[in-house]
């Protein structure tokens, strides 16, 4: 589910944000009241220096002996002692709570984040994840590193602070409150538009990402179809928009923290004047009106602290929206299924669906069903909804209408791990990860021991792994080893036995590979294939000529359905593909001699030339 006003994903709102903080510093009870209390006890060593130099200074100025003073200078430096001591202790205790918060709020996000339904992700853009990840993370884990700890450290000495200050004078105390209208204003002023004001330069910052990553990633069509000013003018629109949202959160703070300045020099100046006249009248000492003095300048570092971390604190809370909203997006996982599936039977029935992005149906009302263990191949040409059936029976996308199920359960209200277990779908883009081999292989099965590792690797005919100097601990992807196509298609296909789901989902898995590359794949597929219910998607004809049935698909239905020998007696549209491709001597041909007749013919590319006659 994303925001369907800007298509991003959710951001939630402040109650649930609130809820969440405190469920994470729930989560540390402990430590946060033995931070609290050590602050504490050094705020109230804080408050105690002041009150005894002003008695210091009304001893001095009653002409008191020395033995007194020297008590009072004593109690100032073991007050000091205590400050420095207390201090210490609380903050590092506050920042190892700092740290602990912020590493769980970042597994937890990771956990969320590898849980987003596939279409949610791609609706919204990679690029909102990733400033989710890469900006909004960071800086919720200020919050809870930095800015937690100063905060309430803060707010604990303006109450010690104040508090001793109406206990030397209750007065002179009060005068303190006459800097609370102007922060009172120009706090709401500033928290009022603050929040909307960084979400909007988060968003701008998600669109930056998103317009980059797709101009990177579509870099040679805008070579091939010179769209560079066009990708340009793009990239210039969203930066535009970053510049408008960066300049208002930059004009909100060039008012608001100037107004600070000039409102903390007002306690100040009404301790002195008030005391000043209390004094005179006798009513105050001159040691009183000097600790409320002191008191007030040191009262307003916590302050100023407290406000300059408004903006860090509401910038924080505003990546925690987004933080929290990859939850909300997640929330399909909260009303998963209880039921599973009874074995790999595939299900499809009156499946209509449409893209998010475009109100025409691609899928017209199909029903299908495939027995547990039986072999699908599914043809049809470029455009006519394959991919998208792959896409409902893996349970990536939810048919708009009718129902896609697996072993009798809607696939797609299965929860994740379950699915996972359940089918898997291989398209032609195998992911080789920066890691050891190893390590991309355990993707599928986390606790596979290395023999199974190796007895899988072995299966799929990856026989090069075995060659590998440092063996399952060879690096690779990134600047290690580069793999060619056809070894990255073994580990895609090794990790289908780990992960040994019932329903495989090949999407045209072997079309990037050369013709005796594929070959040798779909060899290796025999033995991964074995006792799954498969689902192949083929440009390549022996490919469905070995399937137990053949569905056509044609503009979002199924026009034929039957075996090779069964199409190929309708004389329909699959028929007139297999002449086409092959000719009716060589179809007879390869009838009787099986797989091997098509070895060497780039049947993608007789599939693509025949494709519209289909
Ligand atoms: N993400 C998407 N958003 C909107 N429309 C899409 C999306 N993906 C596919 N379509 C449209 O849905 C229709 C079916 O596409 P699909 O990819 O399922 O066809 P296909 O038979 O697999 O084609 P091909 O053989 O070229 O992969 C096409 O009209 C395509 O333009």
């Amino acid at each position: 589910m994303t925001d369907k006003r800007t298509n991003q994903l959710p951001i939630a709102d402040t109650r649930t944000v609130r809820r969440a903080f405190f469920r994470l510093l729930g989560s540390e009870k402990r430590r946060a009241v033995i931070a609290v209390g050590l602050h504490l006890i050094a705020a109230v060593a804080a408050a105690v220096a002041p009150i005894l130099l002003g008695d210091m200074l009304d001893e001095l100025s009653t002409g008191s002996g020395t033995g007194q003073i020297d008590k009072l200078a004593l109690g100032i430096v073991a007050a000091i002692v205590a400050v420095v001591a207390f201090t210490w202790a609380g903050t590092y205790v506050s920042y190892k709570l700092g740290e602990r918060l912020s590493a769980r709020m970042r597994v937890q996000f990771v956990e969320r984040a590898l849980r987003l339904p596939m279409p949610v992700v791609e609706q919204a853009g990679s690029g909102d994840l990733m400033t989710r990840s890469s900006a909004d993370v960071p800086e919720a884990g200020v919050l809870f590193r930095d800015g937690l700890p100063q905060v309430t450290v803060s707010i604990l000495k303006v109450l010690v602070f104040f508090g001793a200050m109406l206990i030397a004078s209750p007065l002179l105390g009060l005068c303190m409150l006459v800097v609370v209208p102007p922060l009172w204003v120009g706090t709401r002023w500033y928290l009022k538009r603050g929040r909307d004001g960084y979400l909007a330069e988060r968003e701008a910052e998600s669109s930056i990402g998103d317009t980059i990553g797709a101009s990177a990633d579509g870099a040679r069509t805008t070579e091939a179809y010179r769209l560079r000013a066009q990708r340009d003018a793009a990239g210039d629109a969203t930066v535009a928009k970053h510049w408008k949202a960066a300049r208002y959160t930059l004009f909100l703070r060039s008012v608001y923290f100037p107004f600070l300045d000039g409102a903390y020099a007002l306690p100040t100046a009404a301790v002195l004047l008030v005391g000043g006249a209390f004094y005179f009248n006798g009513e105050v000492t001159l040691g009183t009106v000097a600790s409320c003095a002191v008191l007030t300048r040191q009262i307003m570092f916590p302050i100023d602290h407290i406000l300059m971390w408004v903006e860090k604190v509401q910038r924080g809370f505003a990546a925690m929206s987004r933080i929290e909203g990859v939850a909300e997006a997640e929330d399909a996982e909260a009303n998963a299924t209880t039921e599973r599936p009874t074995d790999g039977t595939v299900d499809l029935t009156e499946v209509r669906y449409a893209y998010p992005t475009s109100p025409r149906d691609v899928l017209h009302g199909v029903t299908l069903s495939v027995p547990a263990g039986q072999r699908l191949a599914v043809v049809g040409p470029s455009g006519a909804g394959k991919s998208t059936l792959a896409r409902l029976i893996s349970g990536s996308d939810v048919p708009r209408e009718g129902r896609a199920a697996i072993g009798g359960v809607d696939v797609a209200a299965l929860p994740l791990d379950e699915r996972r277990k359940r089918v898997t779908l291989v398209t032609q883009e195998h992911h080789v990860f920066t890691a050891s081999l190893r390590d991309n292989l355990i993707l599928a099965k986390a606790e596979a021991t290395d023999d199974e590792l190796r007895e899988a690797l072995a299966a799929v005919g990856a026989d090069w792994a075995f060659d590998l100097p440092e063996g399952l601990d060879t690096p690779l992807g990134g600047k290690n080893r580069e793999l060619d196509a056809a070894s990255a298609q073994q580990i895609a296909l090794a990790r289908i036995i780990l992960a040994d789901p019932d329903v495989v989902i090949l999407d045209e898995a072997t079309a990037m590979l050369d013709p005796r590359a594929a070959r040798d794949t779909e060899r290796a597929l025999g033995a991964v294939l074995e006792g799954r219910t498969v689902i192949a998607i083929a440009h390549r004809l022996h490919t469905a000529h070995d399937a137990d049935r053949i569905a056509v698909v044609e503009d979002g239905r199924v026009a034929e359905l039957g075996n090779h020998d069964e199409l190929i007696a309708l004389d329909g549209h699959y028929a007139a593909l297999w002449r086409a491709w092959h000719g009716e001597d060589t179809s007879r041909k390869f009838a009787e001699d099986g797989e091997e007749a098509a070895t060497e013919t780039d049947e993608q590319g007789a599939f693509a030339s025949s494709a519209n006659t289909l």
